[in-house]
């Protein structure tokens, strides 16, 4: 084992260090695995024993990064093919420990500047005065450097996979479906009817939180794009979904059996469903009310570029795989944190409360609704910082710059865990969102940043709120048992009872009074 571990950090680790190589210090690891395993295992823990195996060389001023060699997919388990990677611990001024530019220890040359990673703060240690530019990150010869699996399976054109032009195109057109206009004009009535229907007759029953978010999130998309409301339809499309989903994180291997083959044999379903939809679509020329008709008629008036079919199925693939875990996830770990915490769940409550006054019981939240809340995009920011929904973002290389075919995990788990920026971090305390406007410090992450930020962020936003405003408005409920939570690498309920709520009592009666 010694002379194996020994081998992989001589022959990829002290090699370029020692030609003068500005490779950032740590441990190579395993030959292959590099220390995904550890990586993985111990998640935030493992973070910190390297930041403070690597101290000395951040206190001498000198390159800051904790680096690791893991295999292309970095901490996803997709070890098919050797990848070094590096892992930037994104961290607030006051946590870094010093504050001037990253040098290479040889070369005296400034590291790859935080702007090329087209996020607020590149996530590197240290501040920058100046937020980037958003394309710098891109022009700097970085891009998104999402695992095999992940881009086979997610299509060709899908927008995490694509850069230049076509990531442009294909991000004009995500952005006109779940834009402003859209939102306020055809998006929040159908999420409103949705979320009122979902959430009924759950009083005295027991509830699978973790499933009906799921279910929620998956329908409430499906209705939004092309009108799907539950039934064998969505019954096919979600098993599809389900299978897709473990395939974009499993190993690339494509074997029959394995999570990636049936991974690829659920996209292949799920393209020839929604080819056939727009068969039925063009054939038929009727007019509806969804993001499929707008796809399908984008380019006819001349304002922009036409889609062609394919851009349109991996699009559609991306909008519902990107909401689907975080939007579910989000949800489901407000619920549980609103439970344990009464006072949150009381504040909330009274928001929603107030929201409803003056309004009839049929009535649907609008826009100003959502523009009036200050609590709840508070308790939406509090669950995804604390629950980590998102713990970092994938790049790579496409030039030299310094470290050529390294792929970069922003690691923005630990902005969120930052005792300067949040203190008594541990703690659920929506409250503190108040008080600074934090939404707009450089260091909020829970979103991406720069060219690349969520472009579903304000409607995945306006899903989980509306979520919850008929969740608190209707029931009282109380957990069932002490349900455990996975935080790492992806929250989740094991077992999938873990999320059991118990519905006691039906607030309909304050919810008609009002
Ligand atoms: C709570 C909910 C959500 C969270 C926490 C979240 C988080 C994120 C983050 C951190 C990124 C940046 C990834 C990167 O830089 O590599 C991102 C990108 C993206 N998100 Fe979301 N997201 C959420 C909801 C949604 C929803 C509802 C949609 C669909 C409308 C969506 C669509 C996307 C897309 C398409 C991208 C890629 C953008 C690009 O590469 O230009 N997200 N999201």
């Amino acid at each position: 084992s010694s002379l194996l571990l020994r081998w992989n950090e001589v022959r990829y680790g002290n090699g370029p260090r020692k030609e003068g190589g500005c490779l950032p210090p740590g441990r190579m690891g395993w030959p292959l695995l590099g220390e995904t395993t550890d990586f993985l295992k111990q998640g935030p823990s493992f973070m910190k024993q390297r930041r403070l195996r690597t101290q000395p060389e951040m206190d001498a001023g000198r390159c800051c990064w904790v680096e690791m060699d893991v295999a292309a997919g970095d901490g996803v388990a997709s070890f098919w093919r050797r990848r070094r990677s590096i892992i930037l611990a994104a961290l607030s001024p006051k946590t870094s420990h010093n504050n001037t530019p990253h040098h290479c220890p040889s070369s005296q040359r400034e590291a790859v500047p935080d702007a090329h990673l087209g996020l607020p703060d590149g996530g590197v240690h240290g501040p920058r005065a100046q937020p980037p530019h958003a394309a710098e990150g891109e022009a700097g010869g970085l891009v998104p450097g999402y695992p095999q699996s992940m881009l086979d399976i997610l299509g060709r054109n899908n927008i995490a996979a694509v850069h230049g032009p076509l990531h442009r195109h294909m991000r004009g057109a995500m952005l006109g479906l779940v834009g402003p206009v859209a939102r306020r004009q055809s998006l929040l009535p159908k999420i409103d009817a949705f979320m009122r229907s979902h959430t009924s007759g759950w009083a005295g029953s027991v509830v699978d939180v973790q499933a009906k978010t799921k279910e929620m999130a998956l329908l409430s998309t499906l209705r939004q794009i092309a009108g799907i409301t539950a039934g064998p339809l969505s019954d096919a499309l979600k098993a599809e979904l389900y299978t897709l989903v473990l395939g974009t994180i499993s190993l690339p291997i494509n074997l029959p059996g394995t999570s990636y083959y049936q991974g690829f044999q659920a996209r292949k379903k799920l393209v020839s469903i929604l080819e056939q939809m727009i068969t039925e679509r063009r054939s038929s020329g009727d007019a509806h009310d969804d993001m499929l008709d707008v796809l399908l008629r984008s380019g006819d008036d001349g304002t922009r570029d036409k889609i062609s079919d394919e851009q349109i199925i991996d699009l559609l693939i991306a909008l519902i795989y990107s909401g689907y875990e975080t939007m579910s996830t989000t949800s489901m770990m407000a619920v549980k944190y609103l439970s344990e915490h009464p006072l949150a769940l009381e504040e909330l409550r009274r928001e929603h409360l107030d929201i409803r006054k003056g309004k009839s019981p049929d009535e649907a939240i609008n826009y100003d609704d959502f523009k009036s809340m200050a609590f709840t995009p508070a308790v939406i920011f509090e669950t995804l910082r604390l629950a980590t929904v998102v713990n970092g973002l994938l790049r790579k290389t496409t030039k030299d710059v310094e470290m050529n075919g390294w792929r970069i995990y922003v690691y923005t788990r630990e902005i969120n865990y930052d005792p300067f920026m949040y203190p008594d971090l541990m703690t659920f305390n929506p409250w503190r969102w108040l008080e600074k406007n934090m939404e707009l410090h450089p260091h909020f992450m829970l979103f991406g940043g720069g060219g690349r930020m969520c472009p579903g962020k304000e409607v995945g936003t306006v899903e989980i709120t509306t979520f919850l405003h008929y969740f608190v408005t209707r029931y009282r409920w109380e957990e069932e048992g002490k349900n455990t939570i996975l935080k790492f690498p992806r929250v989740e309920a094991p077992n999938g009872c873990i999320s059991e709520f118990k519905i006691t009592e039906l607030l309909q009666q304050t919810f008609c009074r009002v």
